[in-house]
């Protein structure tokens, strides 16, 4: 769920030998890319991670170098979804510029042999040279399996070498039998999945040497998480937790990063003269920039709660609890998973949608993708309900300013339940397909993984600040700062940014946007934060003079914006179109502007028309 992630299409390479990691999902194939190629490919404890096929370098155990492609996961060759018809074109040699692999490593889920058996035959009988991989060793040991590899590799016909890719075991040997890696015996061609599910259960049976009873508290765990009516409630109250916990814990730190803002804005003023160049620092970038930073905090909260439900394989379970609900809109729990990295950003969230196979199903889930609260929302939402909501507490242990951000998730939540079923019933036309699922198995989350990935979600943050905001606030600067304001007249009126704001003024009126409000849709659309630093921006230009610059967003905003306002802003973010690689990223997975520019329609009025509904209900109200 990675914001952002980059796909590389895998280079040809004429003399390298190539080596294609295959297996059902959830196999551990990512994670042996990773340690066999020391890169970081996205992980995590559910079906369908990997979309797209992903090439990196290897050192075989000769010393000889050789390409290795990581695939999606998939339970055949019969492709059904986008995700597995990469696997099968792959592994098929159907990609003009790619040569069929030269070796198969099968990757296998020692704990899920039987199941997994069944690909791993399909597999073979294409007669690629291939070993296996006897993969999380470890959870089939905690489990109380013993399961022979011997005996597997001498039903299979290749080597079976015993692996754990979280804890590097096995590498070594795996290295050492790709380097032998032998065409397999010749096995009986046209086989039916029915013969090798049956192969596969004798083949298991002979394998599996002990089973003991280990596997009662994980089915016991699942009796009290999946239950019809505590599951929801436990999920509901996690995530309540979640939310409360995005305020709680992050604000001290939030402080530190403001005094360190300050410090540095102090600093420059100290030791440099009135300059433009000057303002362009504290106004534009230490305001702007800083002003998005300060959430870095509660950007790793919320992706530390994430990823800790991902690899502990709570995900999959709250993907299941998600399952009924989604079918009352015309989903399935399939779709659950690509929504829910949406909240992270969209861009993941709508590239996992190719684990979904039903295409009505699936063009339904990337439209309504967006709905879903992205991490870009955050820092909007926080600044603005810091600045307009009081921090009281509504009960014990539950703050008022929590309660509304959770508000505001679920109201893109229930919005994009109505969005798909509407949508369901007039162009995604159709029956609802099945839900299937296989649960992965409980475990504590590897502590490198969950480093590891926190490093990632904070750095794409971190990156996103120094690039695409940092561009966007200095070029906002620039237009905020020129043409000069004569005398007695207000910089705001006079700068070219104040003017193309005042033209689209008269639009934003009604709903009750201010016109620096106004103004900040527009660099919005590279990248929500903007918003908030092209705010923050604003007013540090707007400031009448020196101590005012000082303020803080929160205390600019608090003062400035009514409550109707305010929540009109809020209400306008949980639908805004606002992102410009959504809409990229849309018109590249449905081929074509059509679906883009339905979406960008459709979020577009739907932000509009509900920012005034709240503008005028809480003006009603006399809030
Ligand atoms: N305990 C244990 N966990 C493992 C092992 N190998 C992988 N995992 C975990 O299993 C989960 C799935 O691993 P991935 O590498 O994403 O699986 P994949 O086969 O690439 O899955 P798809 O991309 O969905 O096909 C992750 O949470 C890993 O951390 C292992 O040997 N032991
Ligand atoms: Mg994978």
């Amino acid at each position: 769920m990675a914001q952002g992630e980059t796909i590389d299409r895998p280079k040809p390479a004429a003399k390298l030998r190539r080596i294609a990691l295959v297996g059902n999902p959830n196999a551990g194939k990512s994670a042996l890319f990773n340690v066999l190629t020391g890169a970081r490919q996205k992980i995590a404890n559910y079906p369908g991670v990997t979309v797209e096929r992903k090439a990196g370098r290897l050192a075989l155990a000769s010393g000889e170098a050789a390409e290795l492609v990581d695939l999606p996961g998939s339970y055949s060759l019969d492709a059904s979804s986008p995700d597995e018809e990469v696997t099968r074109k792959v592994v098929l040699g159907g990609f003009a510029d790619e040569p069929r692999p030269d070796v198969l490593v099968i990757v296998i889920d020692a704990a899920n042999l039987e199941q997994h058996l069944v690909f791993a035959q399909e597999l073979l009988e294409l007669g690629i040279p291939a070993v296996a991989a006897l993969n999380m060793m470890d959870l089939a040991e905690r489990d109380g399996l013993v399961v022979d590899a011997d005996a597997l590799s001498g039903v299979l016909g290749i080597s079976v070498i015993p692996t754990v890719a979280v804890r590097r075991r096995g590498t070594a040997e795996l290295l050492a039998a790709i380097d032998k890696a032998a065409p397999p015996p010749e096995r009986p061609q046209h086989v039916t999945l029915p013969e090798r599910r049956l192969a596969a259960r004798n083949m298991a049976k002979g394998a599996i040497l002990s089973e003991t009873g280990a596997h009662r508290l994980h089915a016991s765990l699942d009796k009290v998480l999946l239950h019809p009516w505590a599951g929801p409630v436990i999920l509901f109250g996690l995530l309540f937790v979640v939310f409360q916990a995005v305020f709680a814990w992050a604000d001290p730190l939030i402080g530190a990063i403001e005094g360190v803002a300050e410090g540095l804005s102090g600093l420059v003023k100290a030791n440099m003269g009135e300059s433009l160049l000057r303002d362009l620092i504290t106004e534009g970038v230490i305001a702007g920039v800083g002003s998005v930073v300060v959430f870095l905090p509660q950007i790793v909260i919320l992706f530390a709660f994430i990823l800790v439900m991902e690899q502990s394989g709570y995900m999959a379970r709250a993907a299941y609890i998600m399952d009924r609900l989604m079918a009352g809109v015309g989903l399935s729990g399939r779709s659950f998973i690509p929504l829910l990295s949406s909240f992270a950003c969209a861009i993941p969230g709508i590239m996992a949608t190719r684990s979904i196979a039903d295409p009505k199903d699936r063009l339904t889930t990337i439209l309504i993708a967006p709905l879903m609260t992205c991490s870009a929302r955050l820092p909007v939402y926080t600044v603005i309900i810091g600045a307009v909501i009081p921090a009281t507490s509504v009960g014990p242990g539950v703050g008022l300013q929590g309660l509304v951000l959770f508000a505001l998730y679920i109201a893109g939540i229930i919005g994009a339940m109505v969005v798909a079923l509407v949508l369901r019933r007039t162009v995604t036309k159709g029956a609802a397909s099945g839900f299937i699922m296989e649960l992965p198995k409980y475990q504590w989350p590897p502590l490198r993984d969950l480093l590891i990935g926190l490093w990632q979600r904070a750095w794409v943050f971190l990156r996103r600040a120094g690039t695409i905001i940092f561009a966007a606030t200095v070029i906002l600067w620039l237009l905020l700062t020129f043409p000069k304001a004569g005398p007695g007249e207000s910089q705001l009126d006079a700068s070219a940014a104040g003017q193309i704001a005042s033209a689209m003024q008269p639009a934003f009126e009604p709903i009750g946007f201010q016109r620096e409000m106004t103004l900040a849709l527009v660099p919005a659309m590279a990248a929500r934060e903007v918003a908030v630093s092209s705010l923050a921006t604003t007013y540090a230009v707007d400031a009448e003079d020196e101590a005012e610059t000082e303020q803080a967003l929160r205390g600019e905003i608090a003062s400035r914006w009514s409550l109707p306002t305010a929540l009109a802003f809020l209400a306008w973010f949980i639908f805004a179109p606002q992102c410009l690689s959504t809409i990229a990223v849309t018109r590249r997975e449905t081929n074509g502007w059509k679906w883009p520019i339905v979406m960008l329609a459709y979020l577009f009025a739907l932000a509009y028309v509900f920012a005034g509904i709240t503008f005028w209900s809480a003006t009603a109200l006399g809030l």
